[in-house]
């Protein structure tokens, strides 16, 4: 399969958005679903972001990887996936950071302010600007899933799962002496939350695992964002949506800037699948847990099947 035969859902309304409930929003809906269904995968053109912002973040996310070693380690989270991510055996090609929150000033600027002590007012407003944007975005999304399924509460459903956010902003390198040849920056994986919405600086690497087992490059188009599929959102609707395994993989010398925005449900919150979902045709799969029982779990084992293995019935 070719990268082009994947959902490409265009959400773009001259900035008036699409009425919900419309004949229009049902057939947007019923997209989002099969895509999600048959790939956990989509790419959509948007017009929430406009292009300046989205240049604005890749010069401020350089700026941020720019600075000292030292400067960078100091962003220390409990949290996990959210301290700053150096280069090192186990992650030899790619660093990181993950914000909590960032579309909420406090939060953002506080991020910003560790990195700034006199303050960088350009950087947290650009972060904050950029992740809210995708937020709206991933709450939209949502809503197209959950009530694509008939779900009668499905906006407050929506809500629920992006009650918090994880906001990453990455780099990949590859070392110099390998120009010709294809690294894996980022190991093959499904994300754990609900969705995840990336976008890159137009240097290939994102790769995704087709259903018949074949790695695709995917291409995430300008002014456009890359849709996955997480755990939760895959248990939530009773294994129907697709928890499409990706990596990154990079040839060549560009560096590499990606940024994301991992919308998801609050620690404590009970996954369970709605009775919507669940029919003879569809018995249930997933018995309810807890996020952070589940995030445990797979931390433990590190089980790619560990969805199944932690809720599977
Ligand atoms: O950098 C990318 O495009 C992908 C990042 C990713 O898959 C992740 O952070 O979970
Ligand atoms: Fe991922």
């Amino acid at each position: 399969m070719a990268s082009e035969a994947l959902p490409y859902l265009d959400l773009r309304r001259g900035g008036s958005g699409v009425q919900e409930g419309s004949e229009e929003w049902r057939d947007l809906c019923l997209k989002v679903r099969e895509a999600g269904e048959t790939h956990g995968f989509f790419l959509l053109r948007c017009d929430e972001v406009p292009d300046d912002l989205r240049e604005e973040m890749f010069k401020q996310i350089i700026t941020l990887f720019d600075l000292p070693l030292q400067t960078k380690m100091k962003y220390k989270k409990p949290k996990l996936f959210r301290s700053y991510n150096r280069r090192s055996p186990i992650t030899p090609f790619y660093e990181g950071f993950g914000v909590d929150d960032a579309p909420l000033n406090d939060e953002a600027e506080s991020f910003t302010n560790l990195f700034w002590p006199e303050g960088n007012p350009k950087f947290s407003e650009t972060l904050k600007s950029m992740s809210s944007k995708m937020l709206g975005l991933g709450l939209l999304v949502l809503k197209m899933f959950m009530s694509s399924y008939g779900v009668t509460n499905y906006a407050s459903e929506a809500e629920k799962f992006i009650s918090t956010s994880d906001f990453k902003l990455l780099k990949y390198v590859l070392p110099d002496d390998s120009s010709s040849e294809t690294k894996v920056t980022m190991i093959s994986h499904t994300d754990k939350g609900c969705i995840s919405i990336l976008y890159d600086n137009d240097v290939q690497g994102l790769q995704m695992l087709t259903r018949s087992g074949e790695w695709i490059d995917i291409k995430i188009p300008k002014g456009g964002f890359a849709i996955i599929v997480g755990d939760v959102l895959k248990a939530w609707s009773n294994g129907r949506l697709h928890a499409a395994t990706h990596r990154v993989a990079l040839t060549g010398d560009k560096l590499r800037y990606s940024f994301g925005l991992f919308p998801m449900v609050k620690d404590e919150t009970e996954i369970k699948v709605p009775n919507e979902l669940v029919d003879d045709s569809h018995p249930l799969r997933y018995k309810p847990f807890i996020y952070k029982d589940y995030l445990n779990h797979y931390i433990a084992t590190r089980n790619p099947e560990s969805l199944d293995v932690f809720a599977g019935i």
